[in-house]
């Protein structure tokens, strides 16, 4: 089988609100890989996808797929989006306005395949909306219809930003196992960026993490989030938004990265520097939790 393995050696000056950034990524991607981008708000994630995806051009540097250069620019090579057989879904989702949820997802094959559509537009739930045109689709639904349509022309290669955010949990869950069984068919080397760590779990085989335009850690999700664990207890993190004085002690609402609300109590000597608003851990001194199974 070709060789498909990404290697990546790309600089670009960035500007942000707050400055300049040099984004500098030297990394490779091995074939039918599933790596996450995880990072912060303009860490440089979206502009490294767009780079491989040949929609946003290096200031410099090489992108390498196997003997195929995709991009050098000593010798001013850059594919076209086109020429790199990528499936990609982007945060804006990018539909064509003038085509129907089916002939969105019909186009995006290489070889047309009605039965292929058909199965994705149910696999998505969308079903009712086949003829609908996407200004007439919410936003998680336009969403659905992009990860179809890049799914339908069975890249060797998918690029993914977000492709879940503006879906509900049952949907998101849904849809990263569609996204897993379609790896598993296609051994596409896929890259996709996440906030959510549930999703980082469940679907990482590797981890990139990005700051400030650099990578400051490759690894699987066990090794990148679970250093610093406190020898594997319960650990919460969430945001103060109420500190309410009790007889003997205080009464702190959290709200959690996972947009839950949970009260937990807090004694004088852990509560003096604390004030509403301030990110803080909260872990089980003792650890022997009841475990229950939520319905989706
Ligand atoms: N073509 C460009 N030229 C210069 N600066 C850019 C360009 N594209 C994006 N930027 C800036 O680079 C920074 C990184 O943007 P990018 O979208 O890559 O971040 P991100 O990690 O994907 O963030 P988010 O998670 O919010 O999507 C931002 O400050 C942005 O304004």
């Amino acid at each position: 089988m070709e060789n498909r393995v990404i290697e990546i050696n790309v600089q670009k000056k960035l500007v942000s609100a707050h400055g300049t950034m040099l984004l500098h990524i030297k990394a490779s991607i091995c074939q039918g890989e599933l790596a996450v981008l995880f990072g912060e708000s303009g860490a440089g994630k979206t502009t490294l996808l767009r780079m491989i995806a040949g929609l946003t051009s290096p200031d410099s540097g090489v992108i390498k797929v196997g003997d195929s250069i995709w991009f050098h620019s000593d010798v001013n090579i850059n594919k076209t989006p086109q020429q790199r057989n990528i499936g990609f879904v982007f945060q804006d989702y990018a539909l064509f306005p003038n085509m129907s949820v089916y002939e969105n997802i019909i186009f995006g094959q290489k070889q047309k395949n009605k039965a292929h559509a058909l199965d994705l537009i149910n696999k998505f739930g969308l079903a009712e909306f086949t003829h609908r045109m996407p200004e007439k689709l919410s936003g998680g639904q336009k969403q659905r219809v992009a990860l179809a349509r890049a799914l339908a022309r069975k890249p060797d290669f998918l690029l993914l930003d977000e492709p879940l955010s503006a879906l509900d949990s049952n949907f998101r869950t849904s849809l990263q196992n569609e996204i897993l069984k379609a790896h598993s068919i296609t051994n596409a080397t896929t890259l996709l960026v996440s906030h959510d760590l549930t999703e980082v779990f469940r679907l990482a085989q590797k981890v990139i993490k990005i700051e400030n335009g650099k990578i400051t850690a490759i690894g699987k999700p066990d090794d990148i989030f679970l250093n610093n664990q406190i020898s594997g207890k319960v650990q919460i993190t969430g945001n103060i938004v109420k500190i309410q004085k009790q007889d003997t002690f205080y009464l702190l609402t959290v709200v959690t990265g996972m947009n839950q609300i949970v009260k937990v109590t807090a004694y004088d000597n852990e509560i003096h520097d604390l004030a509403e608003g301030d990110k803080i851990m909260v872990f089980s001194k003792a650890f022997n939790p009841l475990i229950m199974k939520v319905q989706n």
